[in-house]
C-alpha cells in the first residue's frame, strides 16, 4: 500500500513548433516528444486538413492560437477536475448527478484531461482501490481516506472511501446521500463534505494515473478545480489556506458552479471551528437570516464562502443568471454577493446516450421523428397498462417526473388537477421526497381512479417509459436552475408544459417546442391560486393542440434539436480557459464521447 503525504510532482512544460506542427504541452517531456515523434509519421502520411493522429481524428481548423493550424497533437488541453456530492451514475438524487455524469465526458471527448471526485457511497463493482490511502485532518480528528477508481468515457472517476460515505448510504445510494431521509440531514455533513474537499485537492498530486495513451501520470497543480453545489464550498477556502502559502498549486483556479442556491449549507456560526480554517476566512462564511433552522440568527453559509473565494462563478442557464442577481426571493438572499462577483450562466446538455429514442433500453419500440407519431401511441398504452390507467391510445397524456420539494411545484400541479382533469386527459405523477408531497401523490389514485396515477419511487425504467410514452412533461417548478427533464423529453417528441422560470425559459420556446405558463410565486409555503390557475388554463391550452397539425409541428420541432453536452462543453471550455491556468491550452474539436469510451458505461 502507498501512503502519500505530498508528492514531487515532475510537470515540465515544453513548447516546440516544427516543420509546420505546433506542439505545447504541459506533460512531461517524454511524453511529449513521443507524441512528436508520432505526429511527424502521421504527417507525412496525411497533408491535408485533417490529421491522424494516435489514432484518434482531429479537424485541425477547430483550433485557434496555432501558428500551423495545418496539424495538430492530441493530447493538450487542460486539467479539470471536477468536485461532487453526486456523480451519476453511480450518485444521484437528481439533476447534479446527471450533469456530473455527463459534462465531463464531453470534456475528456474535446481533449482535456478529465478527473471527476465523489464520496465513494456504495462498493461500486467497477471501480478499484488505488491502494494510495491518505491523512486528513477533518473537524478535531484524523482521518484515512482512500481512492478508488475506474477509467470511464474518456474520464477518470474518482471515488472518496471514508466509513462517513460508505457506511451511511450502504446500498441504498439514491436517497440516503445527505440525510437518513428527505428534508433530515446528517449531523456530521460538514466533517463529510470538508473531507471530499480535502480528498480533491490531495487527488491531483497523490494518484498516478495511467488510464489513457494520451496521458499518463499525476494531474499535477496546474488545473482547474470545478466545484458544484455548497458541498464542495470549502476548497477554494482550503486552497488559498493550506496549498498555495507553501508554494503548491499556485496557477490552479476554481471554477464554483451553483445548480441550486436554494441549498446553501447554513450551520452555527460556531461550527467555522470545524471548518480549520483560519479566522480571516470568517468573514466569506458570515451570514445572518431571520430563520431559525438549523440556529437562530448569526450563521455560517458555506455557498457564500465558495462563491466569494473561487475564480469563477457559473450556474446552468443564463436566464437563472439573470434570475439570482435580480433580488433576495430568487438570489435567496445571496443575490447582493452574487452582483459583487458576477454570475455566467451556461445551459445543461443531457445524456443522448441515456435518452434517445432509438435506442432507449426500457421501450419495447424504438422511433425517431419519422417513426414518431406510429409508436409513440403503441409506448403510450405499454405506459397506461404499466400504471393501471384505462388503455386508450386516443388520450392525451401528461406526465411529471421530479423531486418531490417545493421547487417542483408537485403541491401546485395537485391543487390544478381538478381544475383540467375534466377534460379528456390523464396524468402520471412520479416522485421521491417530502412525505407530505408522496402523499398527495398517493391519494391521486383514489380521487381520479381512472384519470390519475401517482408512483411515490425513484424508478428510471417508468422515467423513461413516461418520457417515451406521454405526449405532454409538465414542469410546474416555482424555480429550475435548468430543468433536465424537458430536454430528456423533447428528444422523444415529448411536449413541455413548463414554468417560466430560469433554464425552462431558455430551453422551451412557447408555441414552437412547448407551452410556457408564467413565473409562479417563489414563496415555497404558499400555493397560490393564480398558479393553480396558470397550470390549469395552460394544460387546457396544450390539450386543444393535441392532435392537430400543429402539434405535429412542435413534436418534430422537439425532435430536431441538439440537446447533448457538445456545444455546453465548448462553452465550458472557453470560460475554464480564460482563468488562465498555466499550460491550459484550447482542446480539439471531439465527438459527443469519446470514442474509445462508447462501450465502457459504468453499472453502479
Ligand atoms: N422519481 C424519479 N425517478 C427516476 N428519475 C428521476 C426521478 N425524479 C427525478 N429523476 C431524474 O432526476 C433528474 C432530475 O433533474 P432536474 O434537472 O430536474 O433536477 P434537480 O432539481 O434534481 O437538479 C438541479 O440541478 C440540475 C443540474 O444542474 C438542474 O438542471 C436543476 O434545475 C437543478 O434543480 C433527471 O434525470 C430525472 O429524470
Ligand atoms: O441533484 C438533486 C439535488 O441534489 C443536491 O441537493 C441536496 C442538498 O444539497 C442537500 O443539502 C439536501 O438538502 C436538504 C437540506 O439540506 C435540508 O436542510 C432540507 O431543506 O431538505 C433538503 C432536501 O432534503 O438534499 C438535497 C437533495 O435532495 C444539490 O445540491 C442540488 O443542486 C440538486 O438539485
Amino acid at each position: 500500500m502507498a501512503t502519500a503525504t505530498a508528492w514531487n510532482c515532475v510537470s515540465r512544460r515544453s513548447s516546440v513548433s516544427k516543420n509546420g506542427v505546433a506542439i505545447s504541452s504541459s506533460r512531461r517531456e517524454a511524453k511529449a516528444t513521443a507524441t512528436l515523434r508520432v505526429a511527424k509519421t502521421q504527417i507525412a502520411v496525411h497533408e491535408g486538413l485533417r490529421v491522424v493522429c494516435n489514432a484518434r481524428v482531429i479537424r485541425a481548423n477547430g483550433i485557434q492560437n496555432m501558428k500551423s493550424r495545418k496539424f495538430i497533437v492530441c493530447g493538450l488541453g487542460m486539467k479539470l477536475i471536477f468536485v461532487a456530492s453526486e456523480v451519476g451514475p453511480w450518485s444521484k438524487t437528481g439533476g447534479l448527478g446527471d450533469v456530473l455524469g455527463g459534462l465531463p465526458p464531453a470534456m475528456a471527448a474535446n481533449g482535456h484531461r478529465v478527473m471527476t471526485i465523489a464520496p465513494r457511497y456504495d462498493q461500486y463493482k467497477d471501480a478499484w482501490d488505488t491502494e494510495v490511502e491518505i491523512e486528513l485532518k477533518a473537524g478535531d480528528k484524523t482521518e484515512k481516506v482512500r481512492f478508488f477508481h475506474c477509467y470511464k468515457r474518456g474520464v477518470d472517476r474518482v471515488f472518496v472511501d471514508h466509513p462517513m460515505f460508505l457506511e451511511k448510504v450502504w446500498g441504498k445510494t439514491a436517497s440516503k446521500v445527505y440525510g437518513p431521509v428527505a428534508g433530515i440531514d446528517y449531523q456530521d455533513n460538514q466533517i463529510r463534505f470538508s473531507l471530499l474537499c480535502q480528498a480533491a485537492l490531495e487527488a491531483p498530486r497523490v494518484l498516478n494515473l495511467n488510464s489513457s495513451e494520451y496521458f499518463s501520470g499525476p494531474y499535477g497543480e496546474d488545473v482547474v478545480f470545478i466545484c458544484n453545489d455548497w458541498h464542495t464550498a470549502l476548497l477554494p477556502c482550503y486552497l488559498k489556506s493550506m496549498y498555495q502559502p507553501r508554494g503548491l498549486y499556485t496557477s490552479a483556479k476554481v471554477a464554483f458552479c451553483i445548480h441550486n442556491i436554494a441549498y446553501q449549507g447554513r450551520f452555527a456560526f460556531a461550527d467555522f471551528n470545524l471548518l480549520n480554517l483560519p479566522d480571516e476566512f470568517k468573514s466569506s462564511f458570515d451570514f445572518i437570516d431571520g430563520y431559525e433552522k438549523p440556529v437562530k440568527g448569526r450563521k455560517i453559509n458555506w455557498m457564500k464562502a465558495g462563491i466569494l473565494e473561487s475564480d469563477k462563478i457559473l450556474t446552468v442557464s443564463p436566464y437563472y443568471a439573470k434570475e439570482l442577481v435580480s433580488g433576495p426571493d430568487k438570489g435567496v438572499e445571496l443575490d447582493n454577493i452574487l452582483r459583487k462577483t458576477s454570475i455566467l450562466g451556461i445551459v445543461n446538455g443531457m445524456d443522448v446516450q441515456e435518452w434517445s429514442p432509438m435506442t432507449d433500453k426500457f421501450t419495447s419500440v424504438k422511433f425517431d421523428s419519422s417513426t414518431v407519431m406510429s409508436a409513440k401511441p403503441l409506448i403510450k398504452e405499454a405506459l397506461q397498462a404499466e400504471v393501471g390507467l384505462p388503455v386508450d391510445k386516443s388520450i392525451p397524456v401528461v406526465g411529471f417526473i421530479g423531486r418531490l420539494e417545493e421547487q417542483k411545484g408537485s403541491d401546485i400541479l395537485a391543487a390544478a388537477i381538478p381544475e383540467f382533469i375534466g377534460e379528456n386527459v390523464q396524468i402520471i405523477v412520479l416522485g421521491t421526497g417530502k412525505k407530505a408531497m408522496e402523499k398527495q401523490l398517493d391519494e391521486l389514485e383514489i380521487q381520479y381512479p381512472l384519470k390519475a396515477r401517482g408512483v411515490a419511487k425513484f424508478n428510471v425504467k417508468l422515467a423513461h417509459m413516461i418520457i417515451a410514452g406521454a405526449d405532454f412533461i409538465i414542469v410546474p417548478s416555482r424555480f429550475e436552475p435548468c430543468g433536465l427533464i424537458q430536454l430528456q423529453a423533447m428528444p422523444y417528441g415529448c411536449v413541455p408544459i413548463v414554468a417560466s422560470t430560469g433554464g425552462l425559459v431558455d430551453t422551451v420556446k412557447e408555441g414552437y417546442t412547448g407551452f410556457q405558463m408564467g413565473a409562479f410565486n417563489v414563496e415555497c409555503e404558499t400555493v397560490d391560486p393564480v398558479d393553480v390557475t396558470a397550470i390549469a388554463t395552460t394544460v387546457k391550452r396544450a390539450l386543444a393542440v393535441y392532435g392537430t397539425p400543429a402539434f405535429s409541428e412542435m413534436i418534430q420541432n422537439c425532435m430536431a434539436q441538439e440537446l447533448s453536452w457538445k456545444k455546453p462543453a465548448k462553452k465550458w471550455e472557453e470560460v475554464l480557459l480564460n482563468l488562465g491556468v498555466e499550460g491550459s491550452e484550447p482542446g480539439i474539436e471531439g465527438e459527443e464521447i469519446a470514442p474509445l469510451a462508447k462501450e465502457n458505461v459504468a453499472t453502479p
